[in-house]
């Protein structure tokens, strides 16, 4: 079998600056946060503006958490989306009206039962997985208990929440998900990314690669 290879999405990006080092290190994917709280934030000029510097064969994906689907059409009519990605309480028909390709982040708590969120998020196309905080809905810099994560699932599986450079290699190699989701651990300030934490995270997530492979 071919030696896997874990997908990467950099979310939170609000520069072009930013964008463009997340392509060049090679990421998968980028997120754009459309939850006014966050200080990731972005508007809809401004993301559809990001999306237009986008290279081919990198996915643009849109977070939501809780929004109303009108605010999600409002998105989705100047934003070219390719998935899009709940982070709230949203039930599995709202994420399925939109007729887009969606993931559907699950806040760990040691009582979860993730076959029977997976069973009940028909459609999705993986379940992102991050840490629980009872404040704040995501993006929080912390890790949960990978431990928590069924083995059978893992390739269902996005792993999110505090992942960093130094972190990351470890948590492939343990968890084998799909793909790593990664935000503050990239970041020098809220919403500003690093290049160089950027490329050290690809560089980890490549070592966590050949590690899952038994290459080391
Ligand atoms: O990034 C945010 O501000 C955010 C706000 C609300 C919900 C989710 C958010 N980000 C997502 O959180 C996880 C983990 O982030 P971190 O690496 O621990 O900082 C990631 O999936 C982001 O997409």
């Amino acid at each position: 079998m071919q030696q896997p290879r874990t997908r990467v999405k950099i979310c939170g990006i609000t520069r072009s600056e930013d964008l463009e080092a997340a392509v060049a290190v090679g990421a998968d994917a980028v997120g754009f946060v459309f939850y006014p709280p966050s200080p990731r934030a972005v508007g809809i000029e401004q993301a559809a503006a990001l999306c237009q510097a986008l290279k081919p064969f990198v996915s643009a994906v849109g977070l939501f958490v809780d929004a109303r689907p009108e605010e999600i059409e409002a998105v989705l009519a100047q934003v070219p989306l390719d998935l899009l990605q709940f982070h709230g309480d949203e039930p599995p028909e709202l994420c399925r009206r939109f007729g887009r390709r969606w993931i559907k982040a699950i806040r760990m708590r040691p009582d979860i039962d993730l076959e029977a969120e997976y069973a009940r998020f028909v459609g999705t196309a993986g379940l992102l997985l991050d840490a629980y905080d009872p404040n704040r809905p995501g993006g929080t810099g912390q890790r949960f208990d990978w431990g928590l994560i069924p083995p059978r699932l893992a390739s269902k599986i996005i792993l999110a929440g505090g992942l960093d450079a130094r972190n990351v290699a470890e948590a492939i190699a343990q968890v084998r998900p799909y793909g790593v989701d990664v935000s503050g651990g990239v970041e020098r300030a809220k919403g500003i990314k690093d290049p160089e934490r950027m490329a050290s995270f690809m560089r980890a997530v490549r070592d966590g690669d050949r590690r899952r492979a038994g290459i080391s």
